[in-house]
């Protein structure tokens, strides 16, 4: 299914902080949204979650629009991880990744194999498994992200919306990360994930959306957004990109444009 987002405009604080934003996105796919701070990320993929109102537009699953989707229909659609690693209980690590599979059964229901082997499998892929008993709150801030990565893998949605997910996370950690997100996509999911590093945008997305002040400037294939001009332009950085021998684009930010620095 499609992610359509139609002509969207985001009022906060009498601020306009999406402006008119029109993207598809296409399952089977990594979508990463790039951007300088406060270019209206975040705002855009809580939208896409229909965890804010816009004031104007659409977001669409296919052809129904997400706002109006019965809440545990959208929780088993779309999976949303969100930038904060919080968890408000100090619950066992094996129930937090169960609450990722609450909305597949009826609300007093007990846990069907399914969603047995669902938690599992998340566990697994986050290499979570080995402190499932244990608190969540005696984790440390990567390990507690994972749980989370486990808890939105578990709901098995057809859509997963990240919001800077490599954030708390050490190299190995990162890279595995974004393997998990292309497994998502290469079983037909789609995937949005806000980033902030070029060169693990290039590694990973299929097609990047470029924002900046809340409009899109650019949206298309990595090879077609990810260019020197283009994200100098965007960022106000020189960018030596490269491609690697998949030809990815990999952009290495080499100075700000205008600084004296070498
Ligand atoms: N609740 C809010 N009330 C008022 N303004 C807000 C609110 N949330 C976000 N903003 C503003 O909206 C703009 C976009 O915020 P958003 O968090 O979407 O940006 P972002 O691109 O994700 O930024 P970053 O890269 O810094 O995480 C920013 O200028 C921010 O200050």
């Amino acid at each position: 299914m499609e992610l359509t987002i139609s002509n969207l405009r985001v009022m906060l604080d009498r601020r306009c902080v999406l402006d008119g934003v029109d993207a598809v996105l296409r399952p089977g796919r990594v979508t990463a949204i790039l951007g300088p701070n406060g270019a209206g990320k975040s705002t855009l993929l809580k939208a896409m979650a229909a965890l804010l109102v816009p004031g104007e537009g659409t977001v669409s699953l296919g052809t129904r629009a997400v706002a109006a989707l019965d809440p545990r229909e959208r929780a088993r659609l779309i999976g949303y991880l969100p930038q904060e690693a919080r968890v408000h209980w100090d619950l066992r690590v094996r129930d937090v990744v169960a609450l990722g599979r609450v909305a597949h059964r009826s609300p007093f229901a007990a846990p069907s194999h399914a969603d047995h082997a669902a938690i599992d499998a998340a566990l697994r892929l986050t290499a979570t498994a080995d402190f499932a008993e244990r608190g969540i709150a005696t984790l440390s801030g990567g390990e507690r992200a994972r749980v989370l990565l486990a808890r939105v893998l578990a709901g098995e949605p057809a859509w997963l919306l990240a919001d800077e997910p490599l954030a708390s996370l050490d190299p190995a950690h990162q890279l595995d990360l974004l393997d998990q997100l292309r497994a998502v996509a290469a079983v037909g999911r789609g995937v949005a994930v806000v980033l902030h590093d070029l060169l693990h945008a290039g590694r990973i997305a299929d097609d990047v959306l470029l924002l900046q002040h809340g409009r899109v400037v650019a949206y298309g294939s990595t090879a077609q957004v990810l260019t020197a001009e283009m994200l100098g332009r965007v960022f106000d950085i020189a960018v030596r990109v490269s491609h690697d021998f998949d030809q990815r684009p990999v952009c290495v930010p080499i100075g700000r444009i205008g600084s004296s620095l070498p």
